[in-house]
């Protein structure tokens, strides 16, 4: 009965059914180990009872193995596991500190390289998204993958019957801002960059009136901007700037949250996302690499369209030449540029998911996020039309 709840509990994680230990555990290699909160008392009928993980651990691998606790929402006494605990807490559900993950990575390394019989642990409540951000960070940290994507994928696929392991947007950018530090060699440092406006494009849909936005900004979770409500918004604005009074700095790690306020003055929440102020760089990069795939894509739709219709005419004139027509349809292979540039998180605009005419200055930096990339709003069809994004307009 305890297994069938434990069980429900771990979802499509991947479970560890040997030697007579069933454990929401897994080997993302034969070093490192996630796995969720070694509980007590009640807990324990429903996750890794406490007793179970430090029995297996003693038995596997006696002496060799070091605990990290990813949550910060509670610890515990590192005699628990003969004093080789560590803590690197956050929050769940959202992107850790960002210079949280190179010291986590550094003490990983530290201890895996020390003795090859060394294992890391990992955990955090469920031991699947926060878990996933770190130790994908530490694969990216010692060269195993070259992108978030590559560790991402991997984590995924070791840790979840779904290969579903690391899913919270936010989460895998800061992957990816890792893995930018990693590959170009960067030394993080805090950068202060000025927001100006929060810019909506697609009015989000409400099943009743329409929405009614205000947002606030969070600066390592602090609040630090609460802006007013925009009222007397059009449904039909497919535009929406959220101008600020006066341009807010915003240095390093940044939340923005969203909301809808309701006749009955209830704040609901539509979305939020983190992202850093050192890497807006990198989000240019990655936007003009998007939109650069979309001239491309269009190019290569106006070619294909061009070869088939040179290659007609050429039918044409060689079936006129004959002197009979060959009565066969034919088919124009047309590739929906709109659509790949969708999948690909750019709006179909041709300059880079900007409005048209949308002028940039050389000091201007805006970062574009499509609502794959949105917490919350990434598995929100209901309020959010398939091509709404979110922007930082100059
Ligand atoms: C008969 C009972 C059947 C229970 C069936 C429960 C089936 C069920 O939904 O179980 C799961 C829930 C919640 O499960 P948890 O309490 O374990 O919560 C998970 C945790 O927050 C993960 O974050 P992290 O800790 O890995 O960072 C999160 O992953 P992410 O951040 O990536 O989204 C995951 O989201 P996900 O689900 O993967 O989208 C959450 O489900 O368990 C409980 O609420 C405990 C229930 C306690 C029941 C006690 C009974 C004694």
């Amino acid at each position: 009965m305890t297994n069938i709840v434990k069980k429900m509990v771990s979802k499509k994680k991947r479970r560890y059914v040997e030697y007579g230990f069933d454990l929401d555990l897994t080997y993302i290699k034969p070093n490192i180990v996630a796995m969720g909160f070694p509980s007590e008392k009640l807990e324990g009928v429903f996750r890794n009872r406490a007793q179970d993980v430090v029995r297996f651990f003693d038995m596997k691998h006696p002496d060799h193995y070091k605990v990290y606790n990813l949550c910060s929402e509670r610890t515990y006494d590192p005699g628990r596991f003969h004093q080789r605990v560590a803590n690197y807490p956050f929050d769940d559900h959202q992107a850790p500190p960002f210079e949280l993950i190179r010291p986590f990575c550094d003490d990983m390394d530290l201890w895996l390289k020390d003795d090859d019989r060394n294992v890391a642990v990992v955990h955090c409540k469920a031991g699947k998204g926060r878990t996933g951000v770190m130790i994908c960070s530490y694969l990216l940290h010692d060269r195993l993958f070259d992108t978030s994507k590559e560790a991402l994928a991997f984590y995924g696929e070791a840790r979840t019957q779904n290969a579903k392991g690391v899913t919270i947007p936010s989460q895998r950018r800061w992957v990816q801002y890792y893995g930018h530090l990693i590959r170009n060699s960067l030394e993080y440092s805090p950068r202060t960059v000025l927001l100006k406006a929060l810019r909506l494009q697609g009015m989000p849909m409400m099943q009743v009136g329409t929405c009614v936005p205000s947002f606030v900004v969070r600066f390592n979770n602090v609040r630090i901007h609460t802006s007013k409500v925009y009222e007397n918004l059009r449904k039909t604005d497919t535009i929406v700037d959220l101008t600020l009074p006066q341009p807010v700095p915003l240095c390093g790690d940044i939340k923005i949250e969203l909301f809808h306020n309701t006749r009955t003055y209830r704040k609901e929440k539509m979305l939020h996302f983190w992202f850093n102020t050192f890497f807006i760089d990198m989000h240019i990069a990655q936007q003009q690499a998007w939109a650069a795939d979309e001239h491309r894509a269009e190019r290569e739709v106006r070619a294909e369209v061009h070869h088939h219709r040179t290659k007609k005419e050429k039918e044409r004139e060689r079936e006129s030449l004959r002197g009979h027509a060959t009565g066969t349809s034919q088919h124009m292979v047309m590739r929906d540029s709109r659509a790949a540039a969708r999948a690909s998180g750019v709006s179909s605009s041709s300059n880079g998911g900007l409005t048209p005419g949308y002028d940039v200055g050389p000091d201007c930096k805006v970062i574009i996020l499509p609502q794959h990339e949105l917490d919350k709003a990434n598995k929100d069809k209901r309020h959010f039309p398939g091509s709404f994004q979110v922007c930082t307009p100059p």
